[in-house]
């Protein structure tokens, strides 16, 4: 398999983390739309949302996403990259499309322990907990939709790249 894997999921999930793990162990090159955008722009996504408002660093992101996919890459997305339609149909049919999931208790937990504010600006202005489960709750069918593969990743990230590994090459991950 030489084709594109986005990792798609909320914030928090674990896209760059595992993505990255399973970049290394495929040999692939690794991607990260958040950090990409970072570094062409030179601005944080708390900057650009300052500026261009959040449907400015939309279209940003899906330029971004657009401009790293390739073959043999692991491209972690943003949380929010599946609200495009657009989006989700160029992931589909580029590549195979991971959706890590994991309930809101966890992903609070971690992004309590690791907030990275200038990266994951508030979405609604409601506190933490409120904004994960309500976000989750608008975009859960979106990441179903994106998906070829839904991952319980509430475990380590070792463990879920396992899982990831089982799921694309059954018979190598035995
Ligand atoms: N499986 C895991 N178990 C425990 N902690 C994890 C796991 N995966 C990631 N983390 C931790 O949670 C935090 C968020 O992970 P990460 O940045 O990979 O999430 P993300 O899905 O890329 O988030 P974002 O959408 O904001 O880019 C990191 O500090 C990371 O160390
Ligand atoms: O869930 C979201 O909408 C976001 C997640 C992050 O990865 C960043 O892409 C940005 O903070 C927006
Ligand atoms: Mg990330």
């Amino acid at each position: 398999m030489t084709q594109p894997i986005f990792m798609v999921g909320a914030r928090g999930c674990g896209k760059t983390t595992v993505g990255q793990a399973l970049s290394q162990i495929l040999g692939y090159e690794f991607s990260d739309t958040d950090q990409t955008l970072l570094q062409v722009s030179g601005l944080s996504v708390a900057q650009i949302v300052e500026k261009e408002g959040w449907s400015g660093f939309r279209d940003r992101e899906s330029g971004i996403l657009q401009a790293v996919s390739g073959k043999n890459k692991v491209i972690a997305t943003g949380g929010g990259i599946v609200l495009s339609a657009a989006n989700r149909q160029f992931m589909r049919s580029q590549g195979c499309v991971i959706y890590l999931k994991v309930p809101a208790n966890e992903l609070l937990r971690r992004l309590k322990a690791f907030p990275e504010e200038h990266q994951r600006p508030s979405l609604t202005g409601r506190a933490m907990t409120d904004e994960i489960e309500q976000v989750l709750a608008q975009r859960e069918a979106l990441y179903q939709e994106a998906a070829h593969h839904v991952l319980d990743a509430s475990r380590t990230p070792d463990d879920v790249v396992f899982a990831i590994l089982q799921q694309l090459h059954p018979s190598a991950a035995s």
